[in-house]
């Protein structure tokens, strides 16, 4: 019933107006997938490698298309994607694209979730996953690789964490974002938006942590249940010839655990991603044994999806979560094995998506099916509300 029948590739347009692979997948029976892969801007350097989408779409279509094609059934993720992995062949998806490869891995898990006529949270989780919904990580204020002229920190992520439910959650994000609007207006701040809907003002990191705690407490009041922050400071950025640069300032690396360590504790930060370079295994393993009982420290750029690297981690205890992003390592296979190699070693698993986005909302079924106690997801704009909506809408269905 799940048998492929045709796999059609073509491009599309990303958030940042980019083109970007999108993959339909047809079955036997009449089942239809569709994704499209997102796009990232600050890359971690092991992550697997996105060709241009027309040279992707082409080796896609002359390496997989034909192995996939009356040979493989969508209803079989692990077959799907160790076929993709074949007809690859290299380490990191170098001849047909991760992002190939992860549009079809997605499409062809709707596929088989069609087929089934469940959705697809419950076909990738199965009867016996957690009831969990993840808490929306909401990008608020940013800079760094996704806006020009703004803050060193990538993204001030607001944390519904005493949020009654994900519709209250996704809705107390676009609250802070929208208070955080209204105190830089009050500050006379323009503020323009960067890749992912933050705003992207220029003001120091300082201030927008105090622009962010004030509009974090400011909305908590109003909602009555608790939001905390997070950053993802995506480091690996900064840092250059051995020191953080935060404009013309720099840390060295015992500064930068510091720093980091200190803002844990003065805003009681409930998540922290990628707050050392991503070689840097030993920086993470210190920092984590500091906070690492009060927030989370989560490897983004420093594990890119990639189950080698997490172990890598785990052996030396670096951080204490993975992000999880499909297009970082190139299937639904190897962000499930991620997951599980992250869970029976006691860490989190965060879902996320990248900076250049679709509609596609495959990562909140990811989230659900995965059990994630937080998804990254941004706040508002179409590309991100895809996924909140649809994690609205899931919560609707499975209670
Ligand atoms: O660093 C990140 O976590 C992501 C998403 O927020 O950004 P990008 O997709 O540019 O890597
Ligand atoms: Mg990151």
């Amino acid at each position: 019933m799940t048998r492929i029948t045709s796999v059609a590739l073509r491009r599309v347009l990303d958030s940042r107006g980019n083109p970007t692979v999108e993959a339909d997948v047809l079955t036997e029976s009449g089942g239809f997938g569709r994704a499209a892969a997102p796009s990232g801007a600050s890359t971690g350097e092991y992550e697997a490698i996105e060709l241009p989408p027309t040279e992707a779409i082409a080796a896609a279509r002359r390496h997989a298309v034909p192995r996939l094609v009356d040979e493989v059934h969508a209803g079989n993720q692990r077959e799907v994607d160790a076929t993709l992995r074949a007809a690859d062949g290299s380490e990191n998806f170098s001849e047909i694209g991760a992002n190939s490869a992860v549009a079809i891995s997605m499409a062809a898990a709707k596929a088989g979730a069609d087929v089934l006529g469940a959705p697809l949270y419950q076909h990738l989780g199965g009867a016996f996953r957690g009831d969990n919904f993840p808490t929306p990580l909401g990008n608020v204020i940013g800079g760094g690789e996704h806006a020009k002229e703004a803050t060193n920190i990538q993204e001030f992520l607001a944390a519904p964490v005493g949020a009654p439910s994900v519709s209250e959650a996704v809705f107390a994000n676009a609250k802070v974002h929208a208070r955080a609007s209204e105190i830089l207006d009050e500050r006379g701040v323009p503020a323009a938006k960067g890749d992912e809907g933050a705003w992207a003002p220029p003001v120091s990191d300082a201030d927008a942590f105090e622009i962010m705690s004030e509009a974090v407490s400011d909305v908590e009041d109003e909602l009555g249940f608790e939001i905390r922050f997070g950053l993802d400071i995506a480091a690996s950025e900064m840092f250059e010839d051995g020191v953080y640069h935060y404009g013309d300032e720099t840390k060295t690396t015992d500064e930068q655990i510091d720093y980091v360590a200190e803002m844990v504790d003065e805003y009681d930060l409930v998540y922290v991603e990628d707050p050392l370079d991503e070689n840097d295994y030993e920086g993470f393993a210190e920092l984590t044994e500091r906070v690492g009982d009060r927030t989370l420290i989560c490897g983004d750029d420093l594990f890119v999806t990639n189950v080698d690297r997490l172990q890598d981690g785990i052996d030396v205890g670096a951080a204490n979560s993975i992000l999880i992003k499909p297009n970082q390592i190139g299937t639904l296979t190897d962000a499930f094995d991620a997951v599980e190699l992250a869970s029976r070693n006691g860490m989190d698993a965060v879902i996320s998506h990248r900076s250049g986005e679709t509609e596609d909302a495959t990562i909140a079924h990811l989230a659900v099916a995965t059990d994630a106690p937080f998804i990254k997801t941004g706040t508002v704009q179409g590309e991100r509300t895809a996924k909140l909506n649809e994690l609205i809408r899931i919560a609707d269905d499975a209670v």
